[in-house]
């Protein structure tokens, strides 16, 4: 039975939960050759930063040469190095060109790490699609009864889509705008601390603003996404059955339900985008407080000879080169929570594991296989007790054996439990309680593989692929896959399946849409029996398989489960009593009990008193 917690929206109610720095290390984790391109495009930006720093000092260095130290002016020494020659306006034109060939420098940084990081995001977002689906196809059943399919879709699409805006636009800009203002920041101190100190005191206030505030926006963009994840459930939901819509004429109970899912998505954006334009303004304010610092403070400072007027200037530019990167910041910041936000959601998915996992045949229960009559048991229940998460019990302590080659018919009202026990003996779910014995061994040893050659299940409502009849035919079958369909309706005949293939028009080449109504039930429960049948499975569970089929293809099917070969044993629900007087045994599957019903008659009696017999 599932210990694990599948239900997505109750995992973290919505709640963001990924810190920023692991979330991001996992994230790209995931793309191990992409690792060296992401260096080399992080290189390009320490150089630009580094690069980036030198003008302001540059220039604050030579208006004091120029301007304050006129007759020194030969050369241009900062801190005592000796870094340029030159006189008067020549020293003015050699730090030009030197500053122009920095810009040039910084300008080739920027192409080279945009062609670094080209397509990062672009295959981001293809990486993380192929792992979701991915792993979509290694869980449960009762995954997939928890969730709907819609919210899926939805993280498959729109939410990796957030990703990959962040990564393809902003993430660049978000690291080389840290790089810059870290170097911005440095510079300043490190010309006057006092004066650098000060004009740093304004972003003190911002980080405290954006830690305080970063939380509750993250939070409005993970309810963002959870309202588009619902919207689209309740689209999928009503094209998923937009027949019984027409049909009951519920297309008003659609629309107002899509309506109030568009609108609560439609108010989740709009509160997410004010709480993402929350930085910007106050990080305008609080750069234009740190110029001001820098005029008061700083010419109070040159008045009083503290500081000579080109570091002024200097930090003038340093100030801006601090502030303009942390505004941008403010802006990305939001673009970083909406991709972390979608990342939860994502990352939810990712890291779920299939609690059916395959047992090493050592660690588990075993019985000896033979029954009492010294026949070959090939299916067991040892003290089955089954439910579904959070409801009451649907089995409760059976046990009962099924042996080779019969054919078992389970019957009971609606409700009654039959489709579970076949889904137990088919390991879609795992009991609560108890085990269940293939072949004597605990079915949990089998690998899925394994247990899909052994076990054929024709499902209450066959799903179909969009494709051929072949294509369905052959659908998870490797055997086949290579035949001709000559070859195969070669097989199809050996197997006594040829009958069936002729209510198709055209025969494995008939068009079958999953969505659509090309063909009949009875025809897609046909193409289950086919697909099931020519695995010749040792145990073939047939669900209600033929509740769609008239009753001469009935017969045909019935002259098919005849001709199984011996050792395969069938196991039948159905309500139809012709289905199941041929059964060698009958079990009554009830309020929790799966009983031993002896004849076909003592079965039909418990059906209609709705009492058991133990
Ligand atoms: N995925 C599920 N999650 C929760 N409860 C479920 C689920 N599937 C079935 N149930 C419940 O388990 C009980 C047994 O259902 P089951 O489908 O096994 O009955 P059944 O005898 O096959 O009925 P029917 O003859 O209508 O097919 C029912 O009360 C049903 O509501």
């Amino acid at each position: 039975m599932s210990s694990q917690n599948y239900n997505l929206n109750s995992l973290t109610g919505g709640q963001p939960k990924s810190k920023t720095l692991p979330a991001l290390r996992k994230l790209v984790g995931l793309l191990p050759e992409q690792r060296g391109k992401l260096i080399l495009a992080f290189v390009t930006m320490v150089i630009y930063a580094i690069l980036s720093m030198v003008p302001p000092v540059l220039i604050g260095f030579t208006i004091n040469k120029v301007l304050l130290h006129k007759a020194a002016a030969t050369s241009l020494d900062i801190f005592g190095w000796h870094v340029l020659q030159g006189s008067g306006y020549g020293l003015v034109l050699t730090v030009c060109a030197c500053l122009l060939v920095i810009y040039l420098v910084n300008l080739a940084a920027v192409y080279l790490r945009t062609i670094f990081m080209g397509g990062f995001g672009q295959h981001l977002l293809f990486t993380l699609r192929n792992a979701i689906f991915n792993k979509l196809q290694e869980l449960p059943v009762a995954f997939f009864a928890r969730n709907k399919a819609g919210d899926l879709i939805s993280r498959i699409n729109n939410d990796t889509d957030k990703l990959n805006q962040f990564f393809s636009q902003s993430l660049m800009q978000f690291v080389s705008s840290i790089f810059i203002l870290t170097g911005a920041g440095i510079a300043l101190v490190w010309l006057n601390w006092r004066l650098g100190l000060a004009t740093l005191a304004p972003a003190a206030l911002m980080w405290i603003y954006t830690k305080l505030l970063s939380p509750w926006v993250k939070k409005k963009n993970a309810v963002a996404l959870k309202a588009t994840g619902a919207m689209s459930a309740e689209i999928q939901e009503s094209l998923g059955n937009f027949k019984v819509v027409v049909a009951f004429n519920r297309r008003d109970y659609f629309r107002q339900r899509f309506d109030a899912a568009n609108k609560h998505n439609y108010s989740s954006a709009i509160k997410a985008g004010i709480a993402n334009n929350i930085f910007t303004p106050v990080y305008g304010l609080l750069a234009s407080m740190g110029q001001m610092i820098v005029l008061l403070y700083g010419v109070y400072l040159v008045s009083t000879g503290h500081l000579e007027v080109g570091f002024l200037v200097s930090f003038i530019l340093y100030v801006s080169y601090f502030y303009d990167p942390l505004r941008q910041l403010a802006a990305l910041w939001a673009s970083f929570q909406v991709a972390i936000a979608g990342w939860d959601r994502i990352s939810q998915i990712l890291s779920l594991e299939s609690d059916l996992v395959t047992l090493p045949v050592t660690a588990a229960a075993s019985g000896n296989g033979i029954s009492g009559n010294g026949s070959t048991v090939v299916l067991e229940f040892k003290d089955v007790s089954f439910r579904y998460d959070g409801s009451k019990d649907v089995l409760r302590h059976n046990s009962f054996h099924m042996e080779k080659g019969k054919t078992y018919a389970l019957v009971g009202p609606t409700g009654g439990g039959k489709t579970t026990t076949a889904s137990l003996i088919a390991r879609l779910y795992d009991p609560t309680e108890g085990v269940v014995l293939l072949n004597g061994r605990d079915i949990r040893t089998y690998t899925p593989r394994e247990r899909a050659q052994k076990i054929g299940f024709i499902l209450q409502e066959p799903f179909l692929f969009t494709g051929t009849v072949r294509d369905n035919i052959l659908y998870g079958n490797e055997e086949y896959k290579d035949y001709t369909n000559e070859q195969l309706e070669e097989a199809l005949h050996r197997a006594g399946l040829e009958t069936l293939l002729a209510r198709f028009d055209e025969g494995l080449d008939t068009k079958v849409l999953a969505a659509g109504d090309s063909i009949s039930l009875g025809q897609k429960q046909l193409i289950a029996f086919i697909r099931a049948v020519l695995r010749n499975p040792e145990l073939l569970i047939l669900d209600e398989a033929t509740a769609n089929i008239d009753t001469v293809t009935e017969k045909m099917l019935e002259d098919i489960l005849r001709r199984l070969p011996a050792t395969t044993t069938r196991v039948i629900i159905a309500h139809r009593l012709n289905t199941i007087e041929n059964a060698d045994e009958i079990f009554f599957v009830n309020s929790g009990d799966i009983t031993r019903a002896g004849s076909l008659d003592q079965a039909v009696n418990m059906l209609l008193e709705g009492k058991r017999v133990s």
